[in-house]
Order: structure tokens, then sequence, then C-alpha cells
């Protein structure tokens, strides 16, 4: 049995790295405890203020989000942070050598419901040591990260982690309070017959995206010559999970319903970390023309559309876009 705290220990990694991980996934439990109590832990409903990004907050993405700053301001490590609940960047230790960025509560509007949620997190170098950070030290290209991850509150709490090279993938043991190893390398198959998207947004898709989903739900009475399945969990996520356990494709793809929106997802603490993870497991992660984790960002709330998962699948989305870009 490899638990975590085991695994951080045998890799050759940075040791500040393994003690901001460690951080998180501490709290990741405190997160898990209060949703397993769930209503009776007053953690449901409106915080009855918005973030940055003008969404509501829930009182569980204001408390989570205070539960993980409040501890990474505690590691010496960490230089500061950057959140979604947070309006800008803010200090953890001057003399701290990383920045972590992350999604305290992804997947709110499941809360409520008692649906699958998790927080996302990402590593990046702080190169500034000693000096206060701003919001500009961490707008670094997704490719920077030092390691990447998720956790997922679900049916049980898992976490998928990379930090070098490969994905490994933890459940946490209600018993020991352990995360214990239940895959040591995650990978993608490249060809999926599944796939994730709100088709509710259609008529505000770019023609190759409709082009695409027609495709699918023509299954084999059309070009694809197969039939395809749809799954939507409403947290990034619960889509992402499946896609590591059994492959498919996850896209919240440009729409023109928002005009100051190029997608939904955000690229510093969604989409980076999640295509990471991705691309580390054999799959792909474009925001349908370019790969993600080359894209130059310029605001640690940008949005960016996101088109992840199976290589072939993800491939084929950039192709027909690429083709309808002449
Ligand atoms: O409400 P929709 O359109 O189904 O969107 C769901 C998407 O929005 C998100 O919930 C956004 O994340 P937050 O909950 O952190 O804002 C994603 O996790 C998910 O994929
Ligand atoms: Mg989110
Ligand atoms: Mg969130």
């Amino acid at each position: 049995m490899t638990t975590l705290t085991h695994y951080l220990q045998s890799q050759e990694i940075y040791p500040a790295v393994s003690s901001v991980i460690t951080t998180v996934t501490d709290i990741g439990k405190d997160i898990a405890a209060l949703l397993k109590k769930g209503a009776l832990a007053d953690i449901l409903g409106e915080a009855g203020n918005q973030n940055v990004q003008g969404e509501e907050q829930k009182k569980l993405d204001v408390l989570a989000n205070d539960m993980l700053l409040d501890a990474l301001a505690q590691n010496t490590h960490c230089a500061g942070v950057a959140s979604e609940e947070l309006d800008h960047a803010t200090p953890a230790n001057n003399d701290g050598e990383l920045l972590v960025l992350f999604d305290p509560l992804d997947g709110s509007s499941n809360i409520d419901i008692n649906m699958a949620v998790g927080t996302i997190f990402s590593v990046l170098p702080y190169e500034r040591q000693g000096e206060q950070i701003e919001d500009t030290d961490f707008l670094q290209h997704g490719h920077k990260q030092l390691a990447a991850g998720y956790l997922l509150y679900g049916t049980s709490t898992m976490l998928a982690l990379t930090i070098d090279s490969d994905v490994v993938m933890f459940s946490l043991d209600p018993d020991s309070g352990d995360y214990v190893m239940v895959n040591e390398r995650v990978q993608i198959a490249a060809d999926t017959s599944e796939y994730a998207i709100n088709s509710s947004n259609y008529r505000y898709w770019l023609a190759p995206m409709q082009q695409y989903i027609d495709e699918l739900i023509a299954g084999e009475t059309g070009v694809r010559g197969r039939d395809f399945n749809t799954r939507w969990v409403a947290a990034m996520v619960g889509d992402v999970h499946r896609i590591l356990c059994r492959g498919g494709l996850f896209t919240y793809p440009f729409d023109t319903k928002y005009a100051h929106k190029a997608g939904k997802l955000r690229l510093m603490y969604e989409a980076n970390p999640m295509s990471l993870l991705i691309e580390r497991a054999g799959g792909g992660a474009t925001d349908a023309t370019q790969r993600i984790l080359d894209i130059t960002p310029t605001d640690i709330h940008q949005r960016v559309p996101v088109v992840l998962g199976s290589k072939n699948e993800v491939e084929y989305v950039k192709t027909l876009h690429l083709q309808h870009q002449g």
C-alpha cells in the first residue's frame, strides 16, 4: 500500500512542492468532512455576495477558499495564492519559492443537490523570492506548472496528481485518513465514444463545434459511422475524472452567449491544471486551435475555451476548427 506521504517522500521532487501539495490535500480532507455532513454543517446555499467574475458565491465556495488561504499562509514555501474567489493574488510568505493557484470549489451548482464537486490546484515557481507578489507573477504558461491536481469529493474522495511526468491517483481512506494510491500511471485511450458538453448552449457555438456535435448525434447514420454517448457532471472535476478513468472528450467551447467571455472556464486554475493532467496521461488539451498549456496568460481570471480528453477526438475537433478558419 502506497500512501500519498510515502509517494511524496519517494519521489525525487523539490521538497517545497511536496510541502504545498500536503497542505492542499490536508485541507481537502477537511472539505470532504464538511461535505459529508452536508445540510447538517450549514454549508449549503448562497453566501450573499459575488466574486470578481460576477458569479454568486455559495457558502462553501467562500469556506473552502478561506480554509485553503489560511493553510497556505502558514506554509513558508508559499509566496502567494490566486483563487477563483479572490479579486487579486494574495501574498503569503515573502521568502516562499512557490505560487499556488486554486479553484477552491469546482462545480458550485452541485453543492446544494448533494452531487460531485471538487478542488483544482496548480503550483508555479516564484521568480522574485523575497519580494511581495503581484498578479503578474502568476501569469506564466501552463507548461511551467511544477505540479497540478484535483480533489474529487464524490461517493469517495479522490486525488489525481501530476508532479514530474506521470499522473497518479489516490483514494482517501475514511478509516486511516490517508490518501492511498489506486493507480500509479493513469493513461487515457486515444479513441472514445463518450463526450461531455452543455448542449443548451448549441445556438451560441461556432459553426465547427455545431458540426462536430451534429456528427456525434448522427452516430452510425452519419460520417462518424458509430454511436456516441453523452455524460455531463456539471463539475469539470467530475468530467475530467471520468476521462482519466475511462477516456472521453470534455468541452466547454467558445460561445457567444456573453460577449465578454471566451468560454466559461478559467485558464489559470481550471484549464491549465486539468490540461497538464490530461496531457501527462496521454490525452490532448486545446482551446480548439492551440495547445492550452502554451497560451500566454494576460489575467489571473481570464477565460478560455476548453476541449480536452482522448487524443484522436481532440485532434479531430481541432482539425474542424482549423479547416473552418481556412
Ligand atoms: O452550469 P454549466 O453550464 O453546466 O457549467 C458547468 C461548468 O461550470 C463549472 O462549474 C465552473 O466552475 P465553478 O463551479 O468553479 O465556477 C465547471 O466545473 C463545469 O464544467
Ligand atoms: Mg470551477
Ligand atoms: Mg469554483
